[in-house]
C-alpha cells in the first residue's frame, strides 16, 4: 500500500539543537501513533511535513507530494491539530471552523454545512456559538480537531490532542481519534509523550527518541506476548507457598506487586495447567492467570539507542 508519509534522511537542526537526525520513515494508512518523550522531535516532524518549518537536510513526501515543492497541495489534503493553544478567544467555534473551511476553498454555504457537520462529530453542541476563550481545555481541543477536519482531508496530523485533558476528556478524545481513522477512513498520525496512551487506538506505532527512529511496527507486534504468565493467588501465605511449589517443579517465578510472574518458556499451555493444578493442590484461590504483554514503554526500557528499519522485521532490534 502507498505510504502516506515517507522520509529519507530527514534532518532538522535549530542551531546547536538537532531535533531530527537523519530520519528514514514510512507511514502507511490507518492510525499511526507517533510517540516519544518531550523533545523527541514529534512536533518538528509534523511541522516539516506541513511545510511550516523547513528541513535542514533530507527529503520527505506526504501523500506522494514532495514537501520541498508541493506545500500547497499537501496543506489542501492534510488537516492539522497544533499542539499549543491557537484559538482566537473572542470567536465562536462555529465561526472559526466556517472561516477555516472557507480558507481551504469551500464556498460560504458549503463551509457552513461542513462546519456544522464536523462540530457535531467532535461533540461540540450548543457551546459552539460561544466565544472559545471561555472553553475548557477539552472543548478547545475539540474545536481544534473540528477545524482540522473542515476541508475533508485525506490525512490528519494531530499533535498531542490529549494534552492537558482529564481522564474522561482524554478517553473521549481517543475515541474521536479512533472514529476518524476507522469510521471515516482518514489516515491519522497522532502524537503523544505518554508512551502507552496510543496503544489502544493506533494500528501502527512509531517511536522517536532524540530525533531518531527507535522503532516502527504494528501496534500488536509491540504487544506481543512476553513468554511470561501473570498469576495472583489468594490464601494463607499464598505467594510464598506458590513460589515454593512452582520452583520444586522447576519453574522460575518472580514477585510483581501482589502478583507473581511465571516464566512460561517451557510451554505456555503446560505451565498454565501446572499453575492451575498447583493452586488447587495447595487449596489456594486462583484470582488471575493471564499472559503478560509488552507495552510501548518496554521499548525504552529494553532498547534505548536501538534502531530498527520500518520495513524490516520489527522485532529484530539491531544495536548501534
Ligand atoms: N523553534 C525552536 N528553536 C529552537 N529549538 C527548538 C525549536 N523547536 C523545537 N526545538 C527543540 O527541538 C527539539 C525537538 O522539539 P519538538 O518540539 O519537535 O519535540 P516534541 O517531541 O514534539 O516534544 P514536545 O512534546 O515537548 O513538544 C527539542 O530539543 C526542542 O527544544
Amino acid at each position: 500500500m502507498e505510504p502516506v508519509v515517507r522520509t529519507q534522511g530527514l534532518t532538522k537542526d535549530y542551531g546547536p539543537v538537532l531535533a531530527l537526525d537523519s530520519l528514514d520513515l514510512e507511514i502507511g494508512p490507518g492510525i499511526t501513533g507517533l510517540v516519544g518523550a518531550n523533545g523527541a522531535g514529534k512536533s518538528t516532524l509534523l511541522k516539516i511535513l506541513l511545510g511550516l518549518v523547513p528541513a535542514t537536510g533530507g527529503r520527505a513526501q506526504v501523500l506522494g507530494h514532495d514537501i520541498a515543492s508541493d506545500g500547497p497541495a499537501i496543506r489542501a489534503a492534510v488537516g492539522y491539530l497544533p499542539e499549543h493553544d491557537c484559538l482566537p478567544p473572542d470567536v465562536s467555534a462555529s465561526d472559526f471552523v466556517v472561516h477555516m473551511a472557507m480558507m481551504s476553498g469551500l464556498p460560504r454555504v458549503a463551509a457552513r454545512e461542513r462546519a456544522a457537520e464536523v462540530l457535531r462529530h467532535v461533540g461540540l453542541a450548543e457551546e459552539r456559538y460561544r466565544p472559545m476563550g471561555g472553553y475548557s481545555t477539552g472543548m478547545k481541543q475539540k474545536a481544534k480537531l473540528a477545524q482540522a477536519l473542515a476541508h475533508d482531508p485525506r490525512l490528519v496530523l494531530l499533535d498531542e490532542p490529549t494534552n492537558g485533558l482529564d481522564p474522561a476528556a482524554r478517553e473521549e478524545m481517543l475515541g474521536l481519534v479512533q472514529r476518524i481513522g476507522r469510521d471515516f477512513g482518514i489516515a491519522v498520525i497522532v502524537t503523544s509523550h505518554l508512551l502507552g496512551e496510543l496503544e489502544r487506538v493506533s494500528d501502527h506505532v512509531v517511536v522517536l527518541d532524540g530525533g531518531r527512529l527507535l522503532r516502527a511496527s504494528r501496534t500488536d507486534e509491540f504487544l506481543d506476548a512476553t513468554g511470561v504468565l501473570l498469576v495472583e493467588v489468594l490464601g494463607d501465605d499464598a505467594q510464598a507457598r506458590m513460589v515454593a511449589a512452582l520452583s520444586l517443579a522447576g519453574v522460575t517465578t518472580a514477585p510483581r506487586g501482589a502478583m507473581l510472574t511465571v516464566d512460561a518458556a517451557a510451554g505456555e499451555r503446560d505451565v498454565h495447567d501446572l499453575i492451575r493444578d498447583t493452586a488447587s493442590d495447595l487449596g489456594l484461590g486462583l484470582v488471575r492467570l493471564q499472559v503478560d504483554h509488552r507495552h510501548i514503554e518496554d521499548v525504552f526500557a529494553d532498547g534505548s539507542g536501538a534502531v530498527t528499519q520500518p520495513s524490516a522485521d520489527p522485532r529484530e532490534v539491531t544495536h548501534d
